[in-house]
């Protein structure tokens, strides 16, 4: 079973999601019901991936609808407005042909625009009518997660935001915990580029794990949730099977491999 992490609104998301960027139209039905055979509960979607009919579909052949949670994303792309943002719900709630959508997320605040407050509007209003569950956001800052606050009285339940052993990300976390909103790595992996990393090949080695179960376990620890994404069922299992707590001196280990290095896109390049 994996672990579940309270959202502000009384309800959890499982720390270990399955992300679906990348996932060819074609074959996300098929990662999905390795993913659901694997464990995964919560399905990390966005209007951007250009698979939510088909994580629709899947979720609604499941047969497990009620079990698990669904999330797409607003891309705010070429319009980041209040407007936009009930006409984009309105056309993902059509492509997923779900009843309710259990998370929605502004996928970048693309703050030069000055319209992320208005967008969240917008959310907290798809929220009162009992279209989405819960409502977050990705990306953002500290600054402008503390104005959501100030102007609408409500905080994201989630920011979810690149997160690895290189980018660990210590202050937001922190600002995450103070105001009870929950860390969500993206790029949890860091695209699977440090998996051959000889820290992490030599620490998976001493703890019998292999070096995503090392990354994701390190996750854990810090407190947060992550969404991994894979294509290969093995992985899927791989990524989702718990071990054992890492050491402290693991953790500091894996600490020292900080060094600010992206895998994606940084906010500001999202204007
Ligand atoms: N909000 C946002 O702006 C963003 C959100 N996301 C979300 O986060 C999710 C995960 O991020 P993503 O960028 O996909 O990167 P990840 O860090 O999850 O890495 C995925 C890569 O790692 C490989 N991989 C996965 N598991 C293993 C394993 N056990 N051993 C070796 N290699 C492995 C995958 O290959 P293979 O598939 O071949 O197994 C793939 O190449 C996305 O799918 C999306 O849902 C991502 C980017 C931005
Ligand atoms: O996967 C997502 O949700 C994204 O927004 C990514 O495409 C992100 O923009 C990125 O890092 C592209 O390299």
């Amino acid at each position: 079973m994996v672990d579940q992490l309270p959202l502000l609104n009384g309800s959890s998301i499982p720390a270990i999601g399955l992300g679906l960027y990348k996932v060819p139209p074609a074959e996300a039905a098929r990662v999905i019901d390795d993913g659901l055979a694997a464990g995964y509960r919560l399905i990390d979607g966005a209007a951007m991936y250009d698979n939510e009919a088909e994580m629709g579909a899947a979720v609604r052949a499941s047969g497990m609808r009620d079990a698990l949670q669904v999330v797409t994303k607003f891309w705010g792309d070429p319009e980041q407005s209040y407007d936009a943002v009930l006409r984009d719900f309105a056309a993902s709630e059509a492509r997923m042909g779900l009843d309710v959508v259990d998370g929605y997320m502004i996928h970048w605040p693309r703050a030069p625009r000055d319209t992320y407050v208005e967008t969240w509007r917008a959310f907290q209003a798809l929220r009162d009518e009992g279209r989405v569950r819960w409502i977050a956001v990705a990306n953002f800052g500290a600054d402008e997660l503390q104005r959501l606050f100030d102007e609408t009285g409500e905080w994201p339940v989630i920011n979810q935001v690149e997160s690895h052993p290189w980018l660990p990300q210590h202050d937001l976390r922190a600002f995450h915990a103070k105001h009870g909103i929950v860390t969500q790595a993206w790029s949890p992996l860091g695209r699977g580029r440090l998996l051959d990393h000889p820290v992490l090949v030599a620490i998976a080695d001493e703890v019998g794990a292999t070096p995503a179960q090392v990354v994701l376990r390190w996750h854990l620890q810090l407190g947060g949730a992550a969404a991994p994404k894979s294509m290969h069922a093995s992985r899927l299992a791989e990524n989702i099977a718990p071990i054992a707590p890492l050491p402290d001196e693991a953790m500091e280990r894996i600490a020292a491999l900080e060094s600010g290095e992206r895998t994606g896109t940084a906010p500001e390049d999202r204007p």
